[in-house]
């Protein structure tokens, strides 16, 4: 059975015989006609070489073993490089390592067959494997043998692994060409980029030559003229291209000179271009013909001769770049036109800023004011108007600045400080007030005596107007002008300075009309109190007393269940005076006092003068961050660079930080106490802001600072605004007082608080009228006057000052100012004031008072009223006014004069004589 023919194998596979025979010579097999036969084994090494030739290397052996039966399905399966292809069947070798991919999978259940059960080697069947393997698998041969089926099988198997080898390959194939075409598209992508950078500089390139050709024009425009002048006639018809309609226009020819000369300027034009790097060095050399062309206007053709030459020498020309010829000619038209600037005005500007914002030179600004008939240096201060003129008639156009720009940008800058750098614990700055006599400078002395520490230095106390103590617990500034006077007055200009304030009563004196004002004015200004009880040294000494009367004006002591420390102290022997320092720090601890230490300083003017040989000094408070030597400050209208510092005991300082006056030098004037300080960072703009101040007028300031007066009450309550009131009442007697302060403190509602702020007995002194200006109040006199400091200030301030000799009127004119009801006023004008000098008695004309009249004028028919310290003790009409002896209807300032008082006769020396006028004045709401 193992033996077949050629011929019988030929029809089992289902090939021509001669094609079986020629197969079989390949193989090695001798078998010369169908009828020969053959071996198993040599039908086992045709099977061997078929393989072969279908790429499967297999030895005779290996074949055997392989002998398998299948049952085949068929499965996708991706493989993945790790997954070898070898493990599935039919699959080449070479496809190993490849990158995962689906592919179809024939998955065999084998049985292996053992080596008896082999069948001959299986024939290649010449029909194709069916992709149904089941029952192509099952199809018979027609041989009849199981066996052989399965070496036809094995065959056939052969023969699908050839298939899906191919398959595989296709589809390696299909992946080739996907990559191909990517790379493809990839490229044309590469390309488009390529020609779109391309593209962009050749319009670079384009741009250059533009450029190059407007300079050539320019240059030919210059050219051009000069060849006129030279009456040279064109030797050269032109010659170029039809289109060059430029070159046909410059028919006239230049001169060969000329020509070169420009085409070498041309030349450096591109050149310099090139150096820019805006013309590539290749789109250079192609331009550089034409452009010498386009540059003279003239046609190619013309200078055929000429322009190869210049062809020639371009390039050696632009390797050694000559001189640039252009940079000392105009390449543009100076403009016909003038030019009209806008010109910023501030309040006040200097001959050179002017000048330097006309963008003319300060002569010229110098040369017009000279005209105007001023003659002016470069360094002068200019005011607005006359800036503006000068601007006008130099043909510009004058813009105020806005006025208050320079203040404005200030505040805004130290707005952008606040909060930027942290806060510390800073020392209390203390102020000293009291009754007259009761020890305040002595206080103050004892303390900078035994505890400034100008002593161990060698320095000399200084007094700068403040100092400040060293104690174990802290530090204390001082603020070394004593009393309410300075302290409302440092208020009323908006300094607030104080943290506390240490009242001083002696202790064998009690409270007195001035302790009373001094509580006033702090509880006005919210600042705390701590009393000093001083000359307990003193027998008479009665501190229970002291604290027994302030209770009257509710300062209560802290051992009576008040909140205000006490402490009994001799300014004398120094007893207790540590234990006052310890209380200022204990309050100042409570008040939680702080301030940055860093950052630029803010402060307050303590006091200023000119010295002689050291020009402005001021004492500087400052209050916030550190002020160093080298700064540039503002105070008021001053300013100036911080030239030097100095302490309390006359030593340089470099650095001040908060709570700590120094002594400055290097301002420009000396400033007002009470004036802020700041810190700016340049000199010009401390010196716009200075100037600013100055400028304003003073009434900008008066309306700024101005105190109420009921008028405005009026206006006020009418919309809402006020709601309080705030009175400071003076009056003749306590009587007086106390029925006027019970009348109006009654007439308060719901709506409108009538308060008290202060009220005393005798004259309006000064510090009342700064009260009113901090408190907001109305000053109200009854049968009281206001003395002369106090009227400068109610005058400076727009302070509302009334005069009452009828209680009743008073309260009505308040009442009314609160009900809106007030009308018409008839206003008292004071007129004039005589002093009375001498008194006369005589028979005829009864007591008369020689008089000077110190104050406006003294009229004969206007009523009058005797003052004496200020407080009315007379009002009544004029018996007689003589001047000699001649009887005058009025008298002037400065004259002496005798006058008669009708039906009084009680006048003495030092009494004021004040005749007013009463006038009925209609309100302007
Ligand atoms: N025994 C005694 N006398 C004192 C004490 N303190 C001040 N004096 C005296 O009281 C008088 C007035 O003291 P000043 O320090 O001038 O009082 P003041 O409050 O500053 O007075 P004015 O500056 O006028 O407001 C002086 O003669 C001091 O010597 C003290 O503690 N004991």
């Amino acid at each position: 059975m193992s033996e077949v023919t050629v011929k019988q194998l030929a029809s089992t596979v289902g090939i021509p015989v001669e094609r079986l025979l020629s197969q079989l010579k390949e193989a090695g097999i001798s078998a010369s006609d169908a009828d020969s036969t053959l071996t198993e084994k040599e039908k086992l090494q045709l099977l061997v070489y078929l393989r072969r030739s279908h790429g499967k290397d297999q030895t005779e052996g290996e074949l055997g073993a392989q002998i398998t039966v299948k049952r085949k399905s068929v499965s996708e399966l991706r493989i993945s490089p790790a997954t070898s292809p070898r493990s599935t069947a039919g699959s080449r070798p070479a496809l190993a390592g490849r990158s995962g991919k689906t592919v179809s999978v024939e998955v065999r259940h084998k049985r292996p067959l053992n080596r008896d059960e082999t069948a001959p080697p299986p024939v290649p069947s010449a029909r194709r494997p069916t992709s149904e393997g089941g029952s192509g698998e099952r199809e018979h041969t027609g041989s009849g043998s199981a066996i052989d089926d399965m070496r036809r099988r094995a065959a056939l198997e052969a023969l699908r692994a050839e298939q899906e080898a191919r398959r595989l390959a296709e589809q390696e194939e299909q992946e080739r060409r996907a990559r191909e075409a990517e790379e493809a598209r990839r490229q044309s992508v590469e390309a488009r980029r390529r020609t779109e950078e391309e593209e962009e500089r050749h319009r670079a390139e384009e741009k250059a030559r533009l450029e190059a050709e407007q300079a050539a024009q320019a240059l030919q425009q210059e050219e051009g003229s000069k060849a006129e002048t030279s009456e040279l006639s064109s030797t050269h018809p032109p010659s170029g291209p039809p289109d060059q309609s430029a070159a046909r226009r410059a028919d006239t020819s230049k001169p060969k000179k000329v020509v070169k000369k420009a085409a070498e300027r041309v030349e450096v034009e591109v050149d310099k271009e090139k150096e820019k790097g805006r013309v590539p060095k290749k789109a250079v050399r192609k331009e550089a013909a034409p452009i010498r062309l386009r540059a003279l206007d003239v046609g190619p053709g013309d200078y055929e001769d000429l322009d190869g030459a210049l062809n020639e020498r371009a390039p050696r020309r632009r390797k050694k770049p000559t001189k640039p010829q252009l940079q000392d000619k105009h390449a543009f038209q100076k403009p016909t036109a003038p030019v009209v600037r806008e010109v910023e005005i501030p309040e006040t500007i200097t001959v050179a800023e002017l000048a330097s914002r006309m963008s003319v030179k300060a002569s010229e600004v110098i040369k017009e004011l000279f005209k105007q008939g001023m003659m002016v240096t470069i360094n002068q201060v200019l005011d607005r108007d006359t800036a503006v003129l000068v601007v006008e008639e130099m043909g510009h156009k004058a813009v105020l600045a806005e006025e208050r720009d320079a203040e404005v940008a200030l505040q805004e800058e130290l707005e952008e400080q606040e909060g930027q750098f942290e806060a510390y614990p800073r020392p209390p700055v203390v102020t000293i007030m009291g009754h007259v006599d009761h020890g305040k400078t002595s206080l103050l002395d004892y303390i900078r005596r035994t505890r400034v520490a100008s002593a161990e230095a060698g320095g000399i106390t200084q007094h700068i107007g403040a100092y400040h103590v060293e104690t174990p617990r802290g530090t204390v500034t001082f603020l070394d002008t004593p009393g309410h006077a300075a302290f409302s007055a440092m208020r009323a200009r908006g300094a607030k300075v104080t943290d506390i304030v240490v009242l001083v009563v002696a202790a064998d004196d009690g409270v007195m009309p001035q302790t009373a004002e001094a509580i006033q004015h702090a509880r006005a200004a919210g600042v705390p109190l701590i009393v000093a009880i001083n000359k307990i040294d003193k027998h008479e000494a009665n501190p229970d007393r002291v604290m027994q009367e302030l209770t009257q004006h509710e300062v209560l002591a802290e051992e009576w269940g008040g909140d205000t420390m006490m402490v009994k102290v001799s300014a004398k022997t120094g007893a207790g005076i540590d234990d006052l320092l310890e209380a200022i720090l204990l309050q100042a601890e409570v008040l939680e006092l702080k301030a940055p230490i860093e950052g630029p300083a803010r402060g307050t003017i303590i006091e200023s003068s000119l010295d002689k040989g050291r020009g402005p000094v001021a004492t500087v408070l400052v209050q916030a961050g550190t002020l160093k030597r080298g700064d540039i400050i503002v105070s008021g209208t001053e300013y100036g660079r911080v030239r030097a510092m100095f302490d309390e005991s006359g030593r340089t300082v470099e650095a001040a930080g908060p709570s700590i006056p120094v002594q400055v030098l290097g301002l420009s004037g000396t400033p007002n106490a009470s004036d802020d300080v700041v810190v700016v960072s340049d000199e010009r703009r401390a010196r716009e802001v200075a100037e600013l101040r100055a400028a304003r007028s003073r009434q900008s300031r008066l309306d700024e600072q101005r105190g109420v007066s009921l008028d405005q009450l009026f206006t006020q309550l009418k919309e809402g605004e006020q709601k309080s009131v705030n009175i400071i009442l003076k009056a003749d007697v306590q009587g007086s007082l106390e029925a006027l302060k019970e009348s109006l403190l009654k007439l308060s509602t719901d709506e409108v608080k009538v308060a008290i702020v202060a009220a005393g007995i005798g004259g309006i002194t000064e510090s009342d009228a700064n009260l009113a200006v901090t408190s907001n109040a109305i000053l109200l006199g009854f049968n009281v006057r206001a003395d002369a400091a106090a009227r400068r200030v109610i005058e400076e301030r727009g302070l509302d000052l009334r005069y009452y000799s009828v209680i009743y009127e008073l309260i009505d004119d308040v009442k009314k100012a609160i009900a809106g009801l007030l009308r018409p006023v008839v206003t008292e004008e004071i007129i004039g004031l005589a002093e009375v000098r001498e008194v006369f008695r005589s028979s005829k004309f009864g007591t008369v008072a020689g008089c000077m009249v110190v104050e406006g004028v003294i009229k004969r028919n206007n009523p009058i009223r005797v003052l004496r310290n200020n407080v009315v003790i007379y009002e009544g009409t004029l018996e007689s006014l003589r001047r000699f002896k001649d009887d005058v209807s009025e008298v002037k300032q400065g004259f002496e004069c005798g006058i008669g008082v009708r039906n009084y006769t009680d006048v003495r020396p030092g009494d004021q004589i004040e005749v007013f006028e009463r006038t009925e004045r209609a309100r302007v709401l």
